[in-house]
């Protein structure tokens, strides 16, 4: 059986950078799965599932299309804990340590388990952090909880080890789907110094200098959704 978190975690080691594309299953069109794909660029490494909201069961429809079309791993990213599918390859089991709201600290998390205890899904415990990207987001929105500024270089890299310290497995820096601007390459660097896990960064990445930008910064994982979606 694959092990997809021992793979992340090499990868990293070794670095060798990684490129999720984040599908949101809301906006996704399971017919135009195969096009989609063909859009993405070769170097993507895996395809993140998952959306502030999403319809109950759209998710498990949008994770078998892309199963049935590509051998790239499949991770859930969830923004509730109902996204949450049996046939995705792994799970990015979250907990939201930039806000102090319960719900997004641990109620999700209790709530997921009922599905969670008997099945196959490769768990992956992991910290995010969600980070100024210049204007509301989804998960600012829905999670009731402000993002921690961008000149606050400090409070997020002790937050981010706080999450290390916890026993949390990635680190994900969000700037919110969306952003105006990603999390900047101090911030990546600071939090790279101080981690020993892997680094996963995220929100308002369009371009390929950007992307270059945050890899050369430290980020081991890049996620892209809003530069793929097509409307
Ligand atoms: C681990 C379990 C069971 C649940 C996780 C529940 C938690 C803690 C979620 C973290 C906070 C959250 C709401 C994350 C959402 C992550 C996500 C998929 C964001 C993408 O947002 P989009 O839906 O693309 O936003 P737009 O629609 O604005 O583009
Ligand atoms: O849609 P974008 O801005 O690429 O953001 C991707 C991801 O980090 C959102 O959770
Ligand atoms: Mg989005």
């Amino acid at each position: 059986m694959r092990k997809f978190y021992t793979e992340i975690s090499l990868a990293a080691t070794n670095g060798k950078k990684q490129l999720a594309i984040l599908v949101d299953p809301d906006k996704f069109i399971e017919a135009e799965t195969g096009f989609y794909l063909k859009k993405l660029p070769k170097e993507t490494t895996h395809i993140f599932v998952g959306g502030s909201t999403v319809d109950k069961s759209k998710t498990e429809k949008t994770v078998h299309a892309i199963k049935v079309e590509t051998d790239l791993p499949v991770i859930l990213f969830p923004g509730d804990y109902s996204q949450i599918t049996e046939i995705a390859d792994a799970l990015l089991f979250l907990s939201l340590i930039s806000g102090r709201n319960p719900e997004y600290l641990i109620e999700q998390q209790v709530k997921s388990v009922e599905k969670l205890k008997n099945s196959k899904l490769e768990i992956i415990p992991t910290a995010y952090i969600l980070i100024d990207g210049g204007k509301e987001c989804a998960v600012q929105r829905v999670s009731g909880t402000k993002p921690i500024p961008q000149s606050q270089v400090e409070t997020i890299v002790n937050t981010a080890l706080a999450g290390e310290f916890s026993g949390k497995k990635l680190i994900y820096l969000e700037a919110g789907s969306g952003a105006d601007f990603p999390v900047s390459e101090e911030i990546i660097a600071e939090a790279k110094k101080a981690l020993t896990i892997p680094l996963i960064v995220g929100g308002g990445i369009r371009s390929l200098e950007q992307q270059n930008k945050a890899y050369k910064a430290g980020a081991d994982m890049i996620v892209m959704g809003t530069h793929f979606e097509t409307n």
